[in-house]
């Protein structure tokens, strides 16, 4: 039987080398330049995702389904990566995205969805080594272990299989409740709260490669976007997508999506929170449409060798239509600040335009372009529709407390906008101290002045810390298409983080996602799953804890210690001896001195930078930076200081307690943050 099966892989290396000599061998003549180039593209892109990561094997999984009524045996599929087939063009593997393969995604005893048998291979060094068959059918047993559907060997090998650099793809195990998540409809736009290591990151990825594979043809101009917080989680994440066969899709934190002012300084706690609130937009939109002015005199307009005069009451009338429909509710409607000033001046010329037609002449459409360029029109729009880019008016506002008062009416209090103002003003727009939440505020200017492209499908990670603000420029990267929205409450630490996703689903423009829960814990084990869960009924009343898969006697330690070198080096040196990633977390503050301290041991530890860098096999990561990751041994240095950092220091230890495969240490001076002391204090 193994034989047979490693025949067939054989046989689908050999028709998955084929397919890729064929695609690098069709030209790419194409009708015209543009055909061609594009076509080169494709076939590029093609290539890239036929040759990613050759390591792979072609196929994880086969499904047999149940005999037609009077036949022999049922249809047999192999499930892989990608499709592959034979000269002859028949299937040798299936893709697992595709309709067929859904049975092996959703298969269970009571409802086997037509199978009669599902196999899983295992696999060592691309070496095909055996396989695991969970028998379905009706009658043959009840389908015993299938009850049990996480005992799979096959799942709990690939889960506690060695970490060492980047996320894995998780085709050949999602289950059920995650499959659902990945191929729900194109158009649902849904949330997912789910605890830690439930698999969020990972079903929102594997839902971007679904929805590419499936409405690849709707997709495939607007595209498809996944939001990660910093670059060291992109960094993490980054080659799931192009294992999967996706190498299009284009990954961004919200900074580099709103890289609209050189970011070199920092607010303060206070101004920072502020510049997220969603009352800013508000304030924003009044400044920017503020600076539209009543017209007070006639202009001439000159239209091919003649001046026309325009009363002033047809010009307020024109300007104020033109304001209105910058207010439009309907998107398609809607008249952003650019697009109507070249409007009014345009009006302008087509008003002398009817002027000259009445009198008996036809001036052409390009006269008519030249009077709306002409200089009587521009001054004309520069003193009642003056030309603005987003980063100046944000200057403009920050400089001036007038301006900003104006703006900031009944909105914000004069504290507030003390906050917003420069202490000093700077030289110019380029020297100026801009903030990572100023970027956004002037991208939301700089969405009010043009429309900002939209995506087909936007995936979101770690929603729960996105500020109001954050979230509508996400929303303007969304257009009219869907969204994928992932986090966790009980994990939120930015002032913003929300108790529950309803605002947050609004600001992101999708009020009516349907929240699903993902609760059965993969990453962590048990015995530490649930001592982070003593977190939260103080940090999230309410919200459902994690139940993990696996259990791991003695992945938990907690130890009590007088002064933290000594200990940590000793632990962190047993640790290097096994195989598999290690973190070593603490609070941001000590985050040098630990890796000093480590380093004076002898210990290959670096520290874990927000550039993405690989920090190597010992990793030191700063609290606020382990959010999404993950590590086979996670040693956490001094949980208290942890909490004692921020104000929603409890929140970030959970997230810290999380990020563990195989085993956790905790090494704390003094007595551990209160939820957790309980029943605990002692090495466990
Ligand atoms: N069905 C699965 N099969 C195998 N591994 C899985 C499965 N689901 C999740 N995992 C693994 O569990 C770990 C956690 O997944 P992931 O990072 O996607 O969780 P998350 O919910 O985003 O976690 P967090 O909120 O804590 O960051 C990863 O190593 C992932 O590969």
């Amino acid at each position: 039987m193994l034989a047979a099966e490693r025949a067939h892989l054989d046989r689908a290396a050999g028709c998955l080398a084929e397919m890729r000599v064929a695609a690098s061998a069709v030209t790419d003549a194409g009708v015209d330049s543009w055909a061609s180039e594009r076509l080169g593209a494709a076939r590029a892109r093609r290539l890239a995702a036929l040759a990613a990561d050759p390591g792979v094997p072609p196929f994880f999984g086969r499904t047999d389904a149940l005999p037609a009524a009077g036949a022999g045996a049922g249809e047999t599929f192999h499930i892989g990566r990608r499709h592959v087939r034979d000269a002859a063009g028949d299937p040798v593997v299936i893709d697992w995205r595709a309709p067929m393969s859904r049975p092996f995604y959703q298969a269970s005893a009571t409802d086997p969805h037509g199978l009669a048998r599902r196999r899983r291979f295992g696999f060592s060094g691309g070496e095909l080594t055996g396989y695991e068959d969970e028998v379905l059918e009706a009658g043959d047993g009840p389908g015993e272990f299938l009850r049990e559907e996480h005992s799979s060997r096959v799942l709990l090998r690939e889960i506690e299989r060695p970490r060492s650099g980047p996320m894995r793809d998780i085709v050949a195990t999602i289950q059920p409740d995650q499959d659902d998540i990945v191929r729900a409809p194109l158009a649902a736009s849904l949330c997912v709260q789910g605890a830690p290591g439930t698999g969020k990151t990972a079903v929102g990825l594997h839902r971007a490669a679904y929805l590419l594979y499936t409405h690849g043809g709707q997709l495939a101009r607007t595209g498809v976007l996944v939001v990660g917080p910093n670059r060291a989680f992109l960094r993490y994440i980054e080659q799931v997508l192009p294992t999967l066969g996706e190498v299009d899709v284009a990954q961004a934190t919200v900074a580099e999506l709103t890289a609209r002012v050189p970011v070199r300084a920092a607010d303060s706690a206070a101004a920072g929170e502020l510049k997220g609130d969603a009352r800013l937009a508000e304030v924003l939109r009044r400044a920017l449409w503020g600076e539209i002015a009543k017209p007070v005199d006639d202009v001439l307009v000159p239209l091919a060798g003649r001046r026309y005069r325009v009363p002033v009451e047809r010009l307020k009338r024109a300007v104020d239509d033109l304001r209105r429909r910058g207010r439009a509710a309907e998107d398609q409607q809607l008249l952003h600040y650019a697009a109507g000033r070249e409007r009014l001046a345009m009006l302008l010329a087509e008003d002398a335009r009817r002027q000259k037609e009445a009198a008996g002449g036809s001036p052409t459409d390009a006269e008519t372009r030249r009077g709306a360029r002409s200089a009587e029109v521009r001054e004309f729009c520069d003193r009642v529709w003056p030309a603005w880019d987003a980063a100046g008016l944000l200057f403009a506002l920050w400089s001036d407390a007038d301006r900003l008062a104006r703006a900031a009416r009944g909105v914000l209090d004069a504290d507030e906008q003390a906050l917003l103002r420069w202490p000093v003003v700077p030289r110019s727009v380029r020297s100026a101290p801009w903030t990572p939440a100023d970027a956004v505020l002037a991208d939301e200017l700089a969405g009010l002045l043009e429309r900002t492209a939209g995506h087909g499908h936007v995936v979101v990670d770690e929603a729960q810390d996105l500020s109001p603000m954050q979230c509508r420029a996400i929303a303007r990267r969304l257009g009219a298409g869907s969204l994928t929205v992932l986090g966790d409450l009980a994990q939120g630490t930015s002032p913003w983080s929300p108790a529950d996703w309803a605002r947050t689903l609004a600001d992101l423009g999708r009020p009516a996602a349907a929240v699903t829960p993902l609760t059965t814990g993969y990453r962590v084990p048990a015995e530490v799953l649930d001592f982070a869960n003593r977190l939260l009924p103080v940090i999230a009343p309410g919200l459902p804890a994690a139940t993990a898969v696996r259990s791991e006697p003695g992945s938990l330690a907690v130890r009590p210690v007088a002064a933290l070198a000594g200990p940590l080096a000793d632990v962190v040196a047993d640790l290097v001896e096994r195989p598999g990633s290690i973190g070593v977390v603490c609070a941001d503050a000590v985050a040098d001195e630990v890796v000093a301290l480590l380093g004076a041991a002898g210990l290959p530890a670096a520290r874990l930078t927000d550039d993405g860098e690989d920090p190597g096999r010992v990793a030191v990561v700063p609290a606020t930076l382990a959010k999404g990751l993950e590590f086979d041994a996670v040693v956490v240095a001094d949980p208290a200081a942890i909490v004692a950092a921020e104000r929603r220091g409890l929140h970030r230890l959970y997230v810290v307690l999380t990020r563990a495969v195989s085993t956790l240490v905790v090494l704390h001076r003094g007595d551990l943050p209160a939820p957790l002391s309980r029943d605990a204090g002692q090495p466990v």
